[in-house]
């Protein structure tokens, strides 16, 4: 058969990141215990290749070879971004503007729902019973302070809802426990906490399945925070305007992608709990007063890939070079912040999660000359956005929304820190908000200094009070604004002959 584009296979995927120049194949033995995770944390430090480990230590019988930073800004300076676009079938050269744009393409139109097959990669090998033991998998331990070797932090979690018709594909990292088991993040409001609570009620241990290497596609949608009750594999269709491949679980209903390297399915227990993490969190820090008990995965069954399998691994933590929690998290809350303020007739443009605040702000891109239209004031506007996006789930982990007008390129942090700091007077140009669900997970919510799970979240105004109603009233004074085109154009023309 012919092989499928990128973001539709993962073998496919590392293929094409070898073909772009942006993968390094690392021969050389490497430990997964620490060794793995430094050199990949390093990669996405340095925006250098990603790194595919063919030789980890321990690895047999074909499980597994690792992937570090696969969505990692890639090495390329001028097309930083051309990892996340091989994610999702655009050219190289996009921008982040574009790629969001892509991920919203589907919304409105008809879902396309998955369809099913006799088979697939995933199903050349199988073990069930006595074969599987998760504690001889070269699973990775990702930081030095982590509790457990987390053998899941880029695969996708499929669970069913008991009753309706809703399959929901998220991210939610778990660590090896034992032999058989697996314990790992559930977490409210996520879509995956919410099944659970009705797998509870109904008295029934949920089944699962984890699609590890999954076609990007389908990680990128799975990472996005869709509504509620919308099944994320009918949104990859709609996205590739044909459905997805998914084989049967051999253990429970629930169907995966055909082409995943690695699928470990089995149930989630609704009785047994297990001490999870520290884990290296999206915000650069591991707490080591960590007390975080979670339900257990029982696993009945791993299918995986010939060829040696490949498992994708993230590596959290601070954004210097930002990693999977930053470009997909952060990227793909934007996109659907943006959706919803579209939706409830804001004049926005665009919103973006710059990588320099850990993606736990969020820059809103007016567009001026529309909010005119509104005959609005700071205070109403920006409660108003503030109300819409601290009571939903996809502004969950935004803890300051800064509001800023077409002036400002959202995704060009200095762009959007000039306009902060000159622009939002402190003491009268923030609205605070403290009776909003708040990121429990951000250090000063989770040890700071006052409540931790509510409030703490702000609506930082941006646009001066003249700019709601009117031209601005200033020049600004940078090489593109301050000067006529004769001039700019004779600059550029002579600038490599005046040697600067
Ligand atoms: C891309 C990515 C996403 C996540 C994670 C990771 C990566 C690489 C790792 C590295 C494993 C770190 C933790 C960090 C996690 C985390 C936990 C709580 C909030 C935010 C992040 C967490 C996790 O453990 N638990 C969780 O419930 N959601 C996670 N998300 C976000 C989640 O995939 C999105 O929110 C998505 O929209 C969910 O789908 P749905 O519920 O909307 O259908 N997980
Ligand atoms: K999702
Ligand atoms: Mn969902």
């Amino acid at each position: 058969y012919s092989t499928p584009p990128p973001h539709l296979d993962f073998r496919a995927f590392v293929s094409a990141l070898r073909s772009d120049n942006d993968l390094a194949d690392i021969d050389a033995e490497v430990d997964p215990r620490l060794e793995v995770a430094a050199i990949t944390r390093r990669a996405y430090e340095l925006q250098s290749k990603a790194p595919l480990f063919n030789n980890v230590k321990g690895a047999h019988d074909g499980l597994f070879r690792i992937l570090g930073a696969s969505g990692g800004l890639s090495s390329d300076p001028q097309y930083p971004y051309r990892r996340l676009a091989r994610h999702v079938g655009l050219p190289p050269t996009s921008s982040l503007g574009d790629f969001i744009d892509t991920m919203l393409s589907a919304k409105g139109k008809e879902p396309i729902p998955p369809v099913h097959v006799g088979t697939g990669p995933c199903k050349e090998h199988k073990l069930f019973g006595d074969n599987i033991d998760l504690t001889k998998l070269p699973a990775p331990l990702l930081n030095k302070a982590d509790g457990g070797n987390y053998i899941q932090t880029m695969g996708i979690n499929i669970v069913q809802h008991p009753t309706k018709p809703w399959v929901n594909w998220s991210i939610a990292r778990a660590m090896v426990l034992d032999k058989t088991r697996l314990v790992g993040l559930i977490m409210k409001p996520q879509h995956i906490a919410r099944i659970y609570e009705q797998w509870e009620e109904s008295g029934k241990d949920m089944p699962f399945a984890i699609a590890l290497g999954a076609p990007p596609i389908a990680v990128m949608v799975s990472s996005m925070p869709l509504p509620e009750g919308v099944t994320e594999s009918e949104y990859v269709g709609a996205l590739c305007g044909e459905p997805l491949e998914l084989v049967k679980c051999e253990t429970n209903d629930l169907y995966v992608p055909a082409r995943s390297e690695i699928v470990i399915e089995g149930t989630l227990s609704i009785t047994e709990r297990a001490k999870e993490g520290p884990f290296g969190e999206m915000h650069g820090y591991s707490f080591l007063d960590e007390e975080s008990v979670q339900p257990i995965y029982n696993v009945k069954a791993i299918t995986y890939r010939g060829g040696n399998a490949i498992l994708p691994i993230s590596v959290p933590g601070r954004a210097t070079g930002p990693d999977e929690t930053h470009t997909l998290i952060g990227t793909l809350a934007s996109a659907e912040i943006r959706q919803l303020l579209q939706e409830n007739g804001l004049p926005v443009l665009n919103v973006f999660t710059p990588y320099e605040t850990q993606v736990i702000w969020a820059a809103v891109q007016i567009d001026r000359k529309k909010l005119w239209t509104l005959k609005t004031n700071a205070e109403d506007f920006c409660r108003r956005i503030g109300d819409l996006i601290f009571r939903r789930k996809c502004g969950m982990q935004i803890h300051r929304l800064l509001i800023v007008g077409d002036d400002i390129d959202p995704f060009n942090f200095k762009d959007v820190i000039w306009s902060y700091a000159s622009r939002c007077r402190p003491g009268m140009d923030e609205y605070h908000f403290e009776d909003v669900a708040a990121y429990g997970l951000v250090p000063y919510m989770s040890h700071g200094p006052g409540t931790k799970v509510t409030g703490g979240k702000v609506v930082a105004n941006c646009l001066l009070p003249h700019e709601y109603n009117q031209e601005q009233l200033w020049v600004t004074c940078d090489f593109e604004n301050g000067y006529p085109e004769e001039i700019k154009e004779k600059v550029l023309r002579r600038w490599t002959e005046f040697g600067l």
